[in-house]
C-alpha cells in the first residue's frame, strides 16, 4: 500500500489581499521523485517554506511523516534535508570541515561525524575533494557539497530548490542521475522545484504544475499528456517508400480500426491521431494492402508542451 509522506491540506498562504498559496490539497508518496513546476511568484517556495515550519500558513496544514510542520516545526527539521538554491559554505574550511561541522551542529558526536562525513562525501563524487577548500571548489562541487550537507542529517525528505542552477549540462545530467540513485537506493522522498521543464521530465516520478498560488494540475508526464490532448494522445507518423496518391484509396478501411481520430497524407507521408496505441495494427494494415514501410515513429507530448498548454489555455 502506498504511504503518504507529504500531505498538504487546503494550504493557504496570504499576503496583504493576495492568495499567494490558495487551498493546496497535495498528496506526495514516500520514495517518489516530485517536481513541482511553476513561473518565478507562483509561490513554490512559500510552499516550501511552510513545508519546513518556517512560515506559518494562513489556513490548512502541512502534515510531514505524519507531523503537523507549523505546531511541530522541531521533529520536521530532523526529516527534512533542505538544500536552497543559494547554498553557502565556509570558504577557508575543507569540504570534509564544512560537512562535519554540519553534521555536529544536527547532533551527530565528534566520534561519528568523521566517519559518516567521508561516506556522503564518496556518495556524492566527492572523495577527491575531502581536502580541498571550499572556496576552490567549481559551482557543480558546490551542489554536491550541498547534497551531502543534506545527506548528512539523514533525512527521510529531501527538497531541492533549483539544484542545478548554473551547472553545465554534463554537471546536470550527472547530478540528476544522483538524486534517482539515492531515491532509489535509499527510498528517498525527493521534492524538486524547477523552471527546468527538460530536467524535471528527467528525474521525475510525478509533477505539480502551479501557477498563482494553485496547482493547475498534477500527475505523471503521461497522465497529463492524455489530460491535455485527449483528442489525440498518440500521432503514429508512417513513411513509404512511394508517394500516396490522393483519394487515398484504402482511407476508409483504415478507418475502420476503432480510436483512428484524423488522418492526414503528404506525399510519402502519413500521420494518423488516435486515442489508442494502434502502431501494430496499422503496421499489420499497411502490409496487407503491400505497402512498403520505411519508418514510423510515434509523438510523444512532453513537459514543454504540457507546460505551454497550461499557459496558452490556463482554465
Ligand atoms: N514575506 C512576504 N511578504 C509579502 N509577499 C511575499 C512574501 N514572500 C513571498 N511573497 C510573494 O509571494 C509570491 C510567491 O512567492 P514565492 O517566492 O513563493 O514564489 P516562487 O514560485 O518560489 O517564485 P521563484 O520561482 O521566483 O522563486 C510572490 O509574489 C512574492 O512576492
Amino acid at each position: 500500500m502506498k504511504t503518504s509522506i507529504i500531505e498538504l491540506k487546503g494550504l493557504t498562504k496570504t499576503y496583504g489581499l493576495t492568495h499567494v498559496v490558495d487551498n493546496l490539497d497535495l498528496n506526495i508518496e514516500k520514495g517518489e521523485i516530485f517536481g513541482l513546476l511553476g513561473p518565478n511568484g507562483a509561490g513554490k517556495t512559500t510552499t516550501i517554506l511552510m513545508m519546513l515550519g518556517l512560515v506559518e500558513p494562513t489556513s490548512g496544514t502541512p502534515l510531514i511523516s505524519g507531523h503537523n510542520a507549523t505546531t511541530n516545526p522541531i521533529s520536521i527539521k530532523s526529516k527534512v534535508g533542505y538544500m536552497p538554491d543559494n547554498i553557502g559554505f565556509y570558504d577557508q574550511m575543507t569540504g570534509l570541515e564544512n560537512l562535519m561541522y554540519i553534521g555536529q551542529l544536527n547532533g551527530l558526536s565528534r566520534f561519528e561525524v568523521e566517519k559518516m562525513a567521508i561516506e556522503v562525501m564518496d556518495t556524492v563524487g566527492l572523495s577527491h575533494a575531502i581536502n580541498m577548500k571550499t572556496a576552490t571548489f567549481s559551482r557543480g562541487m558546490k551542489q554536491r557539497l550541498g547534497l551531502a550537507e543534506v545527506l548528512i542529517k539523514q533525512p527521510e525528505i529531501i527538497i531541492l530548490d533549483e539544484p542545478t542552477l548554473g551547472i553545465d549540462p554534463t554537471g546536470v545530467k550527472a547530478f540528476l542521475e544522483l538524486i534517482k540513485q539515492l531515491s532509489h537506493k535509499k527510498g528517498l522522498t525527493v521534492l524538486l522545484s524547477s523552471h527546468h521543464l527538460n530536467q524535471v521530465q528527467q528525474v521525475c516520478d510525478r509533477v505539480g504544475i502551479f501557477v498563482k498560488g494553485k496547482l493547475l494540475a498534477e500527475g505523471n508526464i503521461s497522465e497529463l499528456s492524455k489530460k491535455l490532448f485527449p483528442e489525440a494522445s498518440y500521432q503514429i507518423y508512417l513513411t513509404l517508400k512511394e508517394p500516396i496518391q490522393i483519394p487515398w484509396k484504402d482511407q476508409l478501411d483504415l478507418m475502420q480500426l476503432h480510436h483512428i481520430e484524423k488522418v492526414t497524407i503528404k506525399e510519402n507521408q502519413i500521420h494518423i491521431a488516435c486515442n489508442k496505441d494502434l502502431t501494430p495494427d496499422i503496421v499489420r494494415f499497411m502490409a496487407t494492402k503491400n505497402y512498403d514501410i520505411i519508418g514510423v515513429h510515434q509523438k510523444e507530448y512532453g513537459l514543454v508542451e504540457i507546460y505551454q498548454k497550461y499557459f496558452e489555455n490556463p482554465t
